[in-house]
């Protein structure tokens, strides 16, 4: 702290960053900045429990030029009486005050339905260790509107309620966010459970909701979408319908101890896209599942694969398998859905035409559409370029290309997001635009340099990492799990430690926080307001799109981080969207794809799902760069081709 006084260099560091840059001399007892060599700080371990001086470590991990203890208290201008509370204010900690806090700073911006949906959000993320303190603490702002519809509802604008009552409604309509979301307070066991009895009872939502069709509408798009199917997609279509046969019991309430089973024995049709990359496990998980509970209505169906469902499984194996991490090519072909035992049961239906392409070619040349369309089949085929075993070396054409070799990558951004700043407030703009690039490391570059161009007051939200004790390992010992290793940690489908923010940046939902409010894994959002606790977005792709929404920090735990043992990121679920992996990307129409390959693809069909991502060739460019930065024309395609064998 003295030597951070005296060293101006000193003051960017934290205290383990310190001896990279200075040295101790023992004889005068001082800190001298390093002329030669290099030295790793480390921070001795310290347990929680410890009290203060826990506390402290973890603040010393972060913050930079401390000069006394006060001035690691300090956060944001305001010194905290206490190591704890410091730590508390800059997100490092996980404890429930924070939602209530949110819940507060919402309260100032939204209407009581989106603080009951907030308060859902964090029931369904499993994120509060104890909810009935906070819904004891927040219930009179969760309730805030019921008795304004009550009484407009009932005409009688003279009604009040008493505190029970007005509880009651307000978990009654908690409860019905739950259940569409196919949970109930029921699962949380210190929460009340709302007295139903004078209120129409509930149905199963999930039913009522699948079944909520508005048939007029779905008439009229029925006969606009039937009357434009091609040939080919119109054989596929009468063969899933003519193989649905709805029976008695299709429609039966059958009774059954959860919500989803019941939904899934009452349909007649499960369409999975995006099939072929899943592990074969998920479908034949599915198939028992569907076994099982079939069986209950008829013993025959047990024998049925899908218990006798009628499931389509959309997808194109030229796309990406599953991934399995440190997996081989053995590894990942044995884990497609054509590699089950349930692949021998199922027909094939194929459709030849690239109906993105030809769709938007109305206006352009029709023959070079279908040249460039062959070409991607040709990609996906792994039939162009020079192959040596599943790799070959593909020639990009020189139009598609970013040869610039001055800062190419600002030419990439400027031709993915064109007129950036005039266009920044319309939502719209960035609906169908990205950068894609094969790994998080890419995209984070990517991501970062638009940050940077992007104009407004950055904010940054750092997350508090604990390992998770009920998963605990023998082998592996706490003091290893230091929070700088823990916070170092970057995973597929995690937000990472440090998320940095700006008013009008473009976000990804990393999790299903409400899927009936749209707000899914791969959902893009427009952030809004930049809370203490809460983010408020609007929401830009999907079937709600321009709703308002307020997320907060989930505790996110990640399924495959790859490392010995469990941990748990508290933090929002979100990761700026300029640019996304490819494999993120599957499944979009995107008007303008900017293609960032600093390193080449790495697995079966990435070159191909990026080449196919666009609606015309025009919206497409490339940016490949060899190993000194440079950009150059060609690069790798990866194609298993023993996928294609038995489709
Ligand atoms: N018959 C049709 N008439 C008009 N547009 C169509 C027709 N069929 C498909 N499209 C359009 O083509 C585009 C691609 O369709 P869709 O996303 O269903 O393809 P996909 O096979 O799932 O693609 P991928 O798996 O590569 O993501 C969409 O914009 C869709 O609206």
């Amino acid at each position: 702290m003295e030597a951070n006084k005296k060293f101006e260099a000193g003051q960017t560091l934290t205290y383990a960053e310190f001896p990279n840059q200075f040295v101790y001399d023992r004889e005068s007892r001082v800190w001298h900045p390093r002329k030669r060599g290099y030295s790793i700080g480390r921070l001795n371990y310290v347990p929680p429990g410890t009290g203060d001086i826990y506390y402290m470590r973890i603040l010393l991990a972060v913050q930079r030029g401390c000069t006394t203890y006060e001035y690691i208290r300090t956060v944001n201008g305001i010194i905290y009486s206490n190591f704890q509370d410091a730590c508390y204010s800059m997100g490092l900690l996980c404890d429930d005050r924070e939602f209530i806090a949110a819940i507060n700073e919402v309260a100032e911006l939204a209407s009581g339905h989106q603080l009951r949906k907030l308060f859902a959000m964090l029931l369904i993320s499993n994120s509060i260790s104890n909810p009935e303190r906070v819904w004891n603490a927040t219930w009179t702002l969760l309730a805030d509107g019921i008795l304004y519809e009550r009484r407009k509802a009932l005409k009688n604008q003279g009604l009040n309620m008493t505190d029970d009552e007005l509880k009651n409604l307000c978990l009654i309509e908690i409860e019905k966010i739950l259940n569409s979301n196919a949970r109930s307070l029921r699962d949380y066991q210190s929460m009340p459970y709302p007295e139903m009895s004078h209120v129409r009872l509930f149905q199963n939502k999930l039913i009522e909701e699948e079944l909520a069709y508005d048939t007029n509408e779905l008439t009229h798009t029925n006969l606009y979408t039937e009357q434009k199917m091609t040939h080919e997609q119109r054989l596929v279509f009468d063969e899933i319908l003519n193989a649905i046969t709805i029976t008695d019991e299709s429609t039966c309430n059958i009774k059954h101890d959860s919500l989803k089973a019941e939904l899934l024995i009452q349909s007649s049709l499960i369409i999975w896209d995006e099939a072929p990359m899943l592990n074969k496990m998920c479908f034949e998980a599915l198939d028992r599942t569907l076994r099982d509970l079939m069986s209950i209505t008829d013993q025959h169906k047990t024998h049925q694969p899908f218990g006798g469902k009628v499931v389509v499984l959309g997808g194109d194996f030229r796309q990406i398998l599953p991934v399995i991490p440190k997996g081989s090519r053995h590894d990942i072909l044995t884990s497609a859905i054509n590699s089950s035992h349930l692949w021998s049961f199922c027909k094939v239906l194929k459709l030849h035409t690239n109906m993105r392409l030809l769709m938007s070619s109305l206006d352009q040349d029709e023959s070079e559409m279908k040249r460039f369309a062959n070409w991607i089949l040709d990609v996906g085929n792994g039939n162009i370029g020079s192959v040596v075993g599943d790799e070959s070396e593909v020639e990009i054409p020189n139009d598609l290309l970013i040869t610039t070799p001055d800062d190419p990558l600002s030419h990439l951004v400027d031709f993915a997001y064109p007129n950036l700043l005039q266009n920044m407030s319309d939502y719209r703009y960035f609906q169908s635009r990205a950068i894609l690039a094969p790994t998080l490391e890419s995209v984070e570059k990517v991501n970062d340099f638009v940050l940077t161009i992007f104009p407004g007051m950055e904010k940054e939200y750092l997350s508090s990492d604990t390992t998770c004790q009920a998963d605990e390992n023998e082998d592996v010992r706490q003091e290893w799990f230091t929070p700088e290793f823990l916070n170092d940690i970057k995973c597929s489908g995690l937000p990472n430690h440090k998320l940095t923010l700006k008013p009008g940046v473009a976000v990804m939902l990393l999790r299903n926080i409400d899927q009936t409010s749209g707000l899914c894994n791969g959902t893009r959002l427009i952030v809004n307001d930049l809370g203490s606790n809460v983010i408020g977005a609007t929401v830009v792709t999907g079937r709600n799109i321009g709703d308002k929404v307020y997320i907060p920090r989930m505790n996110l735990i990640p399924s495959d981080s790859g490392l010995p043992f469990k941990f748990q990121r508290r933090q929002f679920p979100l990761t700026v969207c300029f640019a996304m992996t490819i494999n993120k990307s599957q499944g979009q129409s995107l008007s303008h794809v900017g293609l960032y390959l600093p390193k080449s693809v790495f697995t079966h069909g990435q070159l191909y799902v990026a080449l196919s991502r666009v609606k015309s060739r025009s919206g497409l460019r490339v940016l490949i760069l060899d190993e000194d930065g440079n950009p150059k024309s060609s690069t790798t395609n990866v194609v298993f081709k023993e996928v294609f064998n038995n489709i």
